[in-house]
């Protein structure tokens, strides 16, 4: 509600006497009114239309909330003014990144970089260049957040952000899926770039390829993604953007002759990185009418709703209340919350083809909805799960014992609730 609010700017006027105010519907746009009361709450709701309709008023009853809202449609796009730098356009495009656009405008991607080639900056700064997050949102590095990643240095866990760009006054979504870079992870990398039709190479340009970066690239080959080469820190005075283009065409095979060169840190380049997302990875194709089939590239376990899991929609839809059901754990649940990560998680009704999200639907184990598998409908299946899908192998074994024999059920109890959050973890009991 707070995250609405704030996305929408909307102006809140609290009213006593109003029951479940509506208003004027020709002034209700983006900009409109927010019209609170005892009884009912009127706010933005997202937008989700089909494109080109305009204007249409939404209307939703949900837990004592009334929704309601029009829309500006995806025929109306922001015009930048003469006295707005590029930054505050971005800001204020950025603020409609909910906003349905046809699947002919949807880009998705990752980054594949070596550790410490400046992934993490590159990610904040696309995210700040799209108006995705302010400026003086950015405390610490948003792709990068969790406590054990800052103390181990590494990105181990997969988050995704979608950002809205204007290109040649057209809106685009770009959803950016986060990979971990460690070597450790490849089946987790190699389901988010199953996710993505593109991605970035982003190379220090002081260093040059690394073996774990020469390793993601070919998962990325694998999948059949377009790949775009970036040298970054352009600014080191070490720097020699020549050299490591030529190394990535020797070692990787690339054609690097449209290599972009940036400083993520100095936020140089990073305009031109946003328009060759538009302009070389290729759109989603738009499967929406086939049933569902989403791709899980990341789970979590939260201990008020559940797993929560991100997924990728390849074909069909998905909407909130809807009876889904993971192929491979065979499991169904309903659907209570659907929505899209911005970074920050976003309700939204209903995901399309092509889009990125998550869901929440009271699932108690993430071995319930691991990472690889297939969301199809319970009633409207899906012929085929998604290929790609490996079982978690046990990796290391051990056995443990608690010192005092009568603590057996809490040590039991303990490993069952660290494997709700971790679906690689097997526990066997010997009695
Ligand atoms: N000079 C300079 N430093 C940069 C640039 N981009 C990133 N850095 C620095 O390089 C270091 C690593 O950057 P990160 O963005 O954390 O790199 P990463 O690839 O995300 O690293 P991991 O999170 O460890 O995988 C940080 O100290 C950044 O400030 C750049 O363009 N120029």
């Amino acid at each position: 509600m707070a995250a609405t609010a704030d996305f929408c700017r909307l102006k809140l006027v609290a009213s006593e006497n109003t029951p479940n105010c509506r208003l004027n519907t020709t002034n209700f746009t983006r900009h409109g009114c927010f019209c609170l009361n005892k009884i009912g709450v009127l706010h933005n709701r997202r937008n989700y239309l089909s494109g080109g309709k305009l204007g249409v008023l939404h209307q939703k009853r949900r837990r004592g909330l009334e929704v309601c809202c029009q829309t500006t449609g995806t025929g109306v796009q922001p015009k930048r003014t003469s006295s707005e730098s590029d930054l505050e356009f971005a800001a204020r495009v950025g603020k409609d990144r909910l906003l349905k656009v046809p699947s002919s405008n949807i880009r998705n991607f990752c980054i594949i970089a070596h550790i410490d080639h400046g992934k993490s900056t590159l990610a904040d700064k696309l995210l700040q260049m799209t108006g995705t997050v302010e400026s003086r949102e950015m405390k610490e590095q948003f792709l990068d957040n969790m406590d054990l990643e800052r103390e181990r240095g590494i990105t181990i866990k997969l988050q995704a952000a979608r950002m809205r760009f204007m290109y040649k006054n057209e809106p685009y979504c770009l959803n950016l899926i986060d990979t971990p870079g460690h070597v450790d992870f490849s089946y987790e990398v190699s389901r988010s770039l199953a996710a993505c039709e593109g991605a970035l190479l982003v190379v220090d340009a002081s260093q040059g390829v690394e073996a774990q970066t020469l390793a993601n690239v070919y998962l990325a080959l694998e999948n059949d993604l377009e790949i775009i080469p970036v040298l970054n820190k352009i600014d080191l005075p070490g720097a020699e953007p020549e050299r490591v283009s030529r190394e990535i065409e020797e070692v990787v095979g690339l054609d690097c002759s449209e290599a972009i060169y940036c400083s993520a840190k100095e936020g140089r380049g990073i305009n031109e990185i946003l328009s060759a997302i538009v302009q070389k990875i290729p759109p989603p194709q738009d499967t929406a009418e086939r049933p569902l089939r989403a791709l899980i590239f990341d789970s979590y376990y939260d201990a008020y709703r559940g797993v929560i899991v991100y997924f990728r929609v390849i074909d069909g839809t998905i909407r909130k209340g809807d009876r889904i059901m993971f192929m491979a754990s065979g499991k169904d649940y309903y659907a209570d919350e659907v929505g899209v990560l911005s970074p920050n998680q976003m309700q939204v009704d209903q995901l399309y083809a092509g889009e990125v999200g998550y869901v929440s639907a009271s699932i108690r184990a993430v071995a319930d909805a691991r990472v690889g598998d297939t969301i199809t409908h319970y009633s409207r299946r899906a012929e085929e799960s998604l290929p790609g899908y490996k079982e978690a192998t046990p990796m290391v074994f051990c056995g443990l014992f608690p010192i005092d024999a009568d603590q057996f059920s809490e040590l039991r109890d303990a490993l069952e609730k660290l494997q709700l959050n971790d679906a690689a973890l097997k526990v066997g009991y010997l009695f």
